[in-house]
């Protein structure tokens, strides 16, 4: 077995080559990569190797002797270390362009290079962007904070600004850590499974400016629970609602399964190119709202709706993309496997008086299989599935009912191409430019709205 050309805790200079897809830097020895954070192409390093495996390491950088034309100033390194804001030290342009990269060069790999990629839509203002923060409250030198971790690791982090959280939703946290603190109750405590609160959620409407706090406990009684509530609304007047959640298990999921409802009806409200929905706290709700609208713009123009149309909204979640189609069809089927998600978009299909919208609690499968049993003839199909992309039954199903066009919106551009290829195997083809639409500024992850239609035999 060879071994590693570096050993843990050795210095070296070198020059990095190349950015990774999770944004992290790559330095060379030989051909053995060392992935570095804060390092960018054609910057030279001086390094500490931190973990040497058999075919890849790690490293972090102790000096940099120059600085990459397409680095920002002022970076806060806690940003990076938590993993918040991995490529804060790239301009934005350079940030949107890399993330353009990434879907031209996954097509390159997959053999579909003659499929365009338009530029990236981006964000006026790439900060402060997120309506949902969910924080970790830990006990520092026996003082509740809130926070986050390091990467990879259980270093709790305090923190009081997170660069890309709404700003008022920061100080909703503050405030609420401040409550927690004169009411001296204590913060979860991982090794030993004992304290009470293990996180503060809290959500704020783009337009409405309503405000959702959820306090994550371990323990089933907030000590002075009503006190604490009390105090909140106080402090906080935009705040609607109020709900704990308990999550007595050992795990990093962070939400339990029961709910109280401390304040409020339990859920606040929001609206997204003029659509009002509700939103309660396990709801899946796209965290940038900005962003968002201008990807269900791009859905909605390239659905090309004239209002004749049957359209199948698959993982339609609270059905946000199905009510801004189904203005424009003849009728709109969401399908969504989390049964609090399609009462909500039950509710918001009433709440805005669209009658022409059903929805069904289940997985995308099983709902495309019966509606094709069941005779619905879709003109237009839309996915908006999680990371994973779609199930090969989904794929199969959508073949059977044979809708003209597929939008496809995805989070996950390995996953997009992957599909895309088995799509144009069964007769579709990508038919315009992918559009990326950068939801996420500062990180790495990549959205884009992709147009299929069938090939014309
Ligand atoms: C990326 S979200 C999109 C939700 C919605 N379209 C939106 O824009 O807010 C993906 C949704 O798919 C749901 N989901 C996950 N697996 C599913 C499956 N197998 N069938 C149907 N829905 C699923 C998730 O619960 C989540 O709400």
């Amino acid at each position: 077995m060879s071994k590693p050309p570096v050993t843990k805790n050795q210095k070296l200079t070198l020059t990095i080559s190349d950015l990774t897809y999770q944004g992290m830097g790559v330095g060379k020895v030989e051909h053995y990569p060392l992935f570095i954070e804060d390092a960018l192409p054609d910057e030279v390093v001086d390094i500490t190797v931190i973990k040497a495996s058999k075919n890849y390491g790690f490293a972090k950088v102790i000096n940099r002797h120059n600085d990459s034309p397409l680095r920002t100033d002022g970076i806060n390194k806690t940003y990076t270390q938590t993993g918040i804001a991995p490529l804060q030290h790239l301009k934005y342009d350079a940030q949107l362009e890399f993330k353009r990269n990434q879907v031209v060069e996954l097509l390159k790999k997959s053999h579909l290079e003659e499929i365009a990629v338009a530029d990236v839509l981006g964000m006026d203002e790439p900060a402060h962007y997120r309506n949902k923060a969910q924080v970790p409250v830990r006990m520092v030198k026996n003082q509740l904070e809130t926070g986050f971790f390091k990467k990879n690791s259980h270093t709790f982090v305090p923190m009081e600004d997170y660069l890309i959280q709404d700003e008022r939703i920061d100080e909703v946290i503050k405030a609420v850590r401040d409550i927690l603190r004169k009411y001296l109750i204590s913060a979860y405590d991982e090794k030993e499974h004992k304290g009470v609160v293990r996180h503060i959620i809290v959500r704020r409407g783009h337009y409405s400016h309503e405000v959702m706090v959820v306090l994550v406990t371990r323990a089933k009684k907030i000590p002075e629970s009503d006190e604490v509530v009390d105090e909140i609304l106080k402090a906080c007047p935009d705040v609607k609602t109020i709900v704990q959640n308990i999550n007595q298990e050992k795990t990093n999921v962070i939400l339990g399964k029961t709910e109280k409802i401390l304040a409020g009806t339990g859920h606040i409200t929001d609206s997204l190119n003029g659509i009002n929905f509700e939103i309660s706290a396990h709801s899946f709700y796209q965290v940038n709202s900005i962003q968002t609208e201008k990807i269900y713009q791009k859905v909605v123009e390239a659905a090309g709706l004239t209002g004749k149309e049957t359209v199948i909204d698959a993982y339609c979640g609270i059905g946000t993309i199905s009510l801004n189609l189904a203005q424009k069809a003849a009728k709109v089927y969401g399908v969504e496997i989390i049964p609090e998600a399609i009462e909500d978009a039950k509710k918001n299909a009433a709440v805005n008086k669209i009658g022409n919208a059903v929805f069904e609690v289940g997985t995308a499968s099983e709902w495309m299989t019966k509606w094709a049993e069941d005779g619905v003839k879709p003109d237009v199909v839309v996915f908006d599935p999680p990371r994973k992309g779609l199930e090969p039954e989904v794929i199969n199903s959508t073949v059977e009912l044979s809708p003209e066009k597929i939008v496809y919106v995805s989070c996950n551009p390995a996953t997009l191409v992957r599909d895309i290829q088995l799509f144009t195997e069964q007769g579709y083809e990508v038919t315009q430019p992918i559009q990326p639409v950068d939801q996420f500024p500062m990180t790495v992850h990549i959205e884009s709205v992709t147009v299929m239609k069938r090939k014309k035999a």
